[in-house]
This record gives structure tokens, C-alpha cells and sequence, in this order.
């Protein structure tokens, strides 16, 4: 029987450190590869992140959206990228965000997460704003699966202050409401549960309790988008579970050279490891 997506992200993290490796393949960054802005140079650039990547990260995060971008030659690739980052010993957070009526749902948990799913990731991003209710049946088969889910809580984006920070009639804000949601869903897990949130390094500390959760946090805007170790130690303190500092184009700049990008990935983790508890 497959291990849960918990213990086998934890067990990863132990042994890898806890940097998830984005592979955005931005346009820019394709051609500051030197290579064609196609499908071919899509290839290249993916296949190569993420075999270079799956090698020294506990998971790797493709960004779907870039994919997608070139059709269905770029969501073959997708499929890929998946299979060789796991050959190279990583786990896979395919970062898809969906987010639909529970009906509906139910078929991006066939694509991405259910049993015999379509892409054989072992996680994806979710959107519960459509209510957290509607996740209820992705959230059930993920974990069958032995698979996990990370719902976005409180985004990395200044844009979505409004609305995460706005105030439920119990008080609580938006955000904290998802990630007490989550937290049900992970309680008495261990080392800890299959449901993440995603929570940007770039909120402001305090905003968010992650105390209850009990699962892994994805914490992007780490690198790219201005958060720092400090931005990180501020908002989520040092020893927190599961935490996962995601980065994309800071570590592809890197490339095309495997070794130049290899040693950014592990430079990265290595400065990280500071902020991880005793044993994780
Ligand atoms: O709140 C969020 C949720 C997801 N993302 C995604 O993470 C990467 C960040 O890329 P960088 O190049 O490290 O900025 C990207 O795929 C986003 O879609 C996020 O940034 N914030």
C-alpha cells in the first residue's frame, strides 16, 4: 500500500530539505535558455529543470499555466515532466489551482489526484473559494490515493489582501476560516496530514494561525517575488512542520547549465535548513 502524501513529504523533506522547486517555464526564461519559444524548446527547458531539480528537491512544483500555453504538445509535456521528476526521487505538486462546484471537481480530482489519475502527481493546488465544502470529495479521494491536496489560504499576490484578510461574522478572516478547514481534515495525522494551504512568504507575520493545521504549508513568493529567510522566519517562525518555501524563476535563472542550477537548488535548501525543527 502507498505510504500518505504526509509521511512521504516528510520523509522527503528529512532527507532532501524542504525548497519546492518550481518549474515555470516563463517565456523569458525559456529564451534566456537560449533555446525556441515552442514546443521543442518548452521541452527541453521542462525535462531538463526538472531532472535536474527532482535530483536535489524533496518536490518539485510545475506550473501548469506555461504548459498549457503551448496546448496539448505542452500539456504532453506536463506529463512528463511529472514521470521524470519522479524518476530523479521527487515528489510532484502539480500547481493547477482548481476550483469548481463539487460535481465538477470531481473530474479535475480524476486528472490529478484520484486513484489511476490522468497525471500521476502527488499533489495538487486547489482553490476553495467556491466554498470549502465543494473540495470535500477531491480531499477524500486524494488521501485514498495516498495523494495530497494544498488549498490556497492566503495568497502570495497583493491583490488578494481584500479578499483573504476581509472578516467572517465569527470573526475570523477568510484566509484563517480555510485553514482551520484544512486543519479538520488533518487532525490526529501523523507526522502530520495530507491537506496543505498555501500561505505566501510575503504576508504579514501573524496574519494567518497555522498552529491547528497539523499539514504542510506551501509558502511561495520566496525569491522571485521579494520575500527573504528573514520575510520566512517572520511569518511562519522557526520549526514549523512541513513547511515548504517554494521558489521558481530565482532558481531557473540558473540554467541552462544543470550544474549551475543544480548548485543555486542545493545553495537554497542548505540556507533553509536553519529554519527547519529538530528531525524534519
Ligand atoms: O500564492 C501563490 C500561489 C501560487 N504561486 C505560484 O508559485 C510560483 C511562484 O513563482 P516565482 O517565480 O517563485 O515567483 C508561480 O508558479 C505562482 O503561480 C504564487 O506565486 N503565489
Amino acid at each position: 500500500m502507498t505510504a500518505r502524501f504526509g509521511a512521504r513529504l516528510a520523509g522527503a523533506v528529512a532527507a532532501r530539505g524542504s525548497l519546492c522547486a518550481g518549474i515555470d517555464p516563463h517565456p523569458g526564461l525559456i529564451e534566456a535558455w537560449g533555446l525556441p519559444l515552442d514546443a521543442s524548446g518548452l521541452e527541453r527547458f521542462a525535462l531538463s529543470a526538472a531532472e535536474t531539480l527532482g535530483e536535489v528537491a524533496a518536490i518539485v512544483k510545475p506550473q501548469s499555466a506555461f504548459f498549457e500555453a503551448f496546448g496539448s504538445a505542452g500539456v504532453a509535456v506536463l506529463e512528463r515532466v511529472v514521470d521524470v521528476a519522479h524518476d530523479a526521487g521527487a515528489l510532484v505538486l502539480l500547481d493547477v489551482k482548481r476550483g469548481d462546484i463539487g460535481s465538477t471537481m470531481a473530474a479535475y480530482t480524476a486528472a490529478y489526484v484520484a486513484e489511476k489519475a490522468a497525471f500521476t502527481a502527488d499533489a495538487a493546488t486547489v482553490s476553495p473559494y467556491l466554498g470549502f465544502g465543494a473540495l470535500d470529495a477531491a480531499v477524500a479521494a486524494a488521501r485514498e490515493a495516498g495523494n495530497g491536496l494544498f488549498v490556497l489560504a492566503r495568497t502570495s499576490n497583493p491583490e488578494a489582501d481584500a479578499l483573504q484578510r476581509a472578516r467572517l461574522e465569527d470573526g475570523r478572516t477568510v484566509a484563517q476560516s480555510v485553514v482551520d478547514a484544512a486543519a479538520d481534515h488533518n487532525a490526529g495525522a501523523e507526522p502530520y496530514g495530507d491537506v496543505g494551504v498555501v500561505v505566501g512568504a510575503t504576508v504579514a507575520p501573524g496574519e494567518v494561525d497555522l498552529s491547528r493545521l497539523n499539514g504542510p504549508v506551501l509558502a511561495p513568493g520566496f525569491g522571485a517575488q521579494g520575500a527573504t529567510e528573514a520575510d520566512l522566519r517572520a511569518v511562519f517562525g522557526e520549526g514549523l512542520p512541513g513547511l515548504l518555501p517554494a521558489s521558481s524563476r530565482d532558481l531557473l535563472r540558473h540554467g541552462p547549465d544543470p550544474a549551475a542550477l543544480r548548485r543555486a537548488a542545493q545553495e537554497v535548501n542548505g540556507r533553509l535548513a536553519g529554519l527547519r525543527g529538530k528531525g524534519q
